[in-house]
């Protein structure tokens, strides 16, 4: 299985260095590559799709200095930026026609790709269908079809559910996991719960270093004893626990008469806290102690 690897990677833009010895190896899988705005993920995004030069250090991928596969790296690339700009007055078939062709995809095997792709994506019915008709979901998911045209080895999505509603980020999750595990998925977000559910691994920036967390039981071991479930009956109480403690989340329970909040601390925080085991969204919290 070829493995993207990062090796001793700094990075600056002019003076300022926004990364510095980032090591990572990806294997397949979806990886989260989480931080706040301006942390530097779609730098790293670019530097991995080797439009950045590294002011030091490599990107290897298959054994390979990816700089040096020069345009052969991009067949195993499929990348959704965050803004993606769609011509509106394609149908969805002669948007990924277009692509196709761009990417240098055989017109027989095209046809039959974008078939296969709209199905995977929930557009069939939408296949002639004008973009500028479509929601924001609906073009999301447009984009992770043309990502996928050229059946990419690794796949980079950046900022993918930002603008979703609830159900298209449900139908996005599905999208993710049916063909997460035999790619190199890597998905940049700020915002922690849309990849929880779909994220087996993830990538933290902070302070321009990064840290690859391989499976939430390797969390730093003080995460492992002290996150804890408690309940508060009394909504004015909860004010409390927030200025006393990480709250990393808060929700309603028992038909919406408790109030069930998730605490990093040392100390048990009341009587009543049980423990509880640590969720990408706990990990973001004990990084980046918003
Ligand atoms: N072309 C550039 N020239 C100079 N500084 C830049 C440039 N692009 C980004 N930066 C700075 O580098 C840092 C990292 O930016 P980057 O866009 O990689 O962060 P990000 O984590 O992707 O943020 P966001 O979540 O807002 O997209 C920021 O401080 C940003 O202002």
């Amino acid at each position: 299985m070829a493995e993207l690897i990062l090796k001793n990677v700094d990075f600056s833009y002019g003076k300022t260095k926004v990364l510095q010895d980032i090591n990572i190896v990806l294997e397949n899988g979806v990886t989260a590559l989480l931080g706040p705005n301006g942390a530097g993920k779609t730098t790293l995004i670019n530097i991995i799709m080797a439009l950045y030069k590294p002011d030091r250090g490599e990107v290897i991928y298959d054994n390979h200095n990816v700089r040096k596969l020069k345009e052969s790296y991009y067949d195993y690339i499929g990348y959704l930026p965050q803004m993606p700009q769609f011509y509106k007055n394609f149908t969805a078939a002669q948007f990924l026609e277009y692509m196709g062709t761009l990417k240098g995809i055989e017109k027989k095997e095209l046809k039959n790709k974008i078939n296969e792709l709209l199905i995977l994506v929930n557009l069939r019915e939408e296949k002639n269908k004008k973009i500028g008709a479509f929601s924001g979901g609906m073009r999301q998911r447009l984009g992770i079809a043309q990502a996928l045209l050229n059946d990419p080895h690794i796949l980079i999505l950046d900022e993918p559910t930002a603008g979703l509603d609830p159900n298209e980020r449900i139908r996005f999750r599905n999208i993710i996991s049916q063909i997460g595990s035999s790619k190199i998925v890597i998905l940049a977000t700020h915002i922690v719960s849309d990849v929880e559910c779909i994220a087996s691994k993830a990538i933290f920036i902070k302070d321009r270093h990064a840290v690859l967390i391989n499976k939430l039981s390797e969390l730093p071991g003080k995460m492992q004893t002290n996150v804890w479930i408690t309940q508060v009956e009394d909504e004015s109480k909860i004010e409390e626990y927030i200025v006393r403690y990480m709250v990393s989340n808060i929700r309603m329970v028992e038909d919406n008469k408790k109030y069930e909040l998730k605490i990093i601390s040392d100390e048990k925080p009341d009587d009543n806290a049980v423990r509880s085991l640590p969720g990408l969204e706990d990990a973001f919290l004990y990084y980046y102690g918003e």
